[in-house]
């Protein structure tokens, strides 16, 4: 069977810019530098993200799907488009005041994502309950909606 030879090379730069009104979001002053998943390589093939507030308070997240989240060809993996929408939306409740981990996470893929475009993850709270918290969110490019997620997020006990 022939070896399939792994491209090595870095994608150029990207624009991660944010719309008028939003104001960048330091996830890890808030939450620390665990999150290396999603946002652990900002220069590198697999993901590049930049987190914003917009003027309503909500999270927002513009988000470069390297080839490395490659999933049918020229396109996302499900899973990575899954864990991106773990990462932003459990931030948002952060974001929002509550110290949760993710219970369930129920993703609708809506369209296939093409790599190395630069999408927008939109987030918002819209519950929060005894110890648990709602946060809706979906990534989307202008109208297309490629994925949505309802996202139940539960506040860890007090050790
Ligand atoms: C640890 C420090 C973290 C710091 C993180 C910083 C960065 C974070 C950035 C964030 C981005 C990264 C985000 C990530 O990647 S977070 C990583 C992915 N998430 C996890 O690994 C979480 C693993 N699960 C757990 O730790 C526990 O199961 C939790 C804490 C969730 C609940 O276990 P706990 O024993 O504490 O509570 P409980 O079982 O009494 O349940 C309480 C209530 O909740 C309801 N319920 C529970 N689960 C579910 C469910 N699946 N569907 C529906 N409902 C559910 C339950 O029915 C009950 O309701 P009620 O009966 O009272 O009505």
């Amino acid at each position: 069977m022939e070896k399939q030879e792994k491209n090595t090379e870095v994608c150029p730069p990207v624009d991660l810019s944010g719309e008028a009104g939003w104001t960048p979001f330091d996830a890890p002053s808030l939450v620390g530098a665990s999150l290396r998943f999603v946002s652990g390589e900002p220069d590198g093939n697999r993901y590049r993200v930049r987190y914003y507030k917009d003027d309503a308070e909500q999270l927002r997240a513009r988000i470069w799907f390297g080839p490395e989240t490659e999933g049918p060809p020229g396109h996302a993996h499900g899973g990575a488009m899954a864990a991106v929408l773990d990462e932003v939306l459990g931030l948002a409740a952060w974001a929002a005041g509550h110290s949760i981990v993710v219970g369930n996470l129920n993703v609708s893929f809506r369209n296939l994502l093409p790599l190395e475009q630069v999408v927008t993850v939109e987030s918002e709270v819209v519950s929060a309950q005894g110890r648990k918290v709602m946060v809706h969110g979906r990534i989307c490019l202008g109208e297309t909606v490629f994925a949505e997620a309802e996202c139940l997020c539960i506040t860890i006990r007090d050790k």
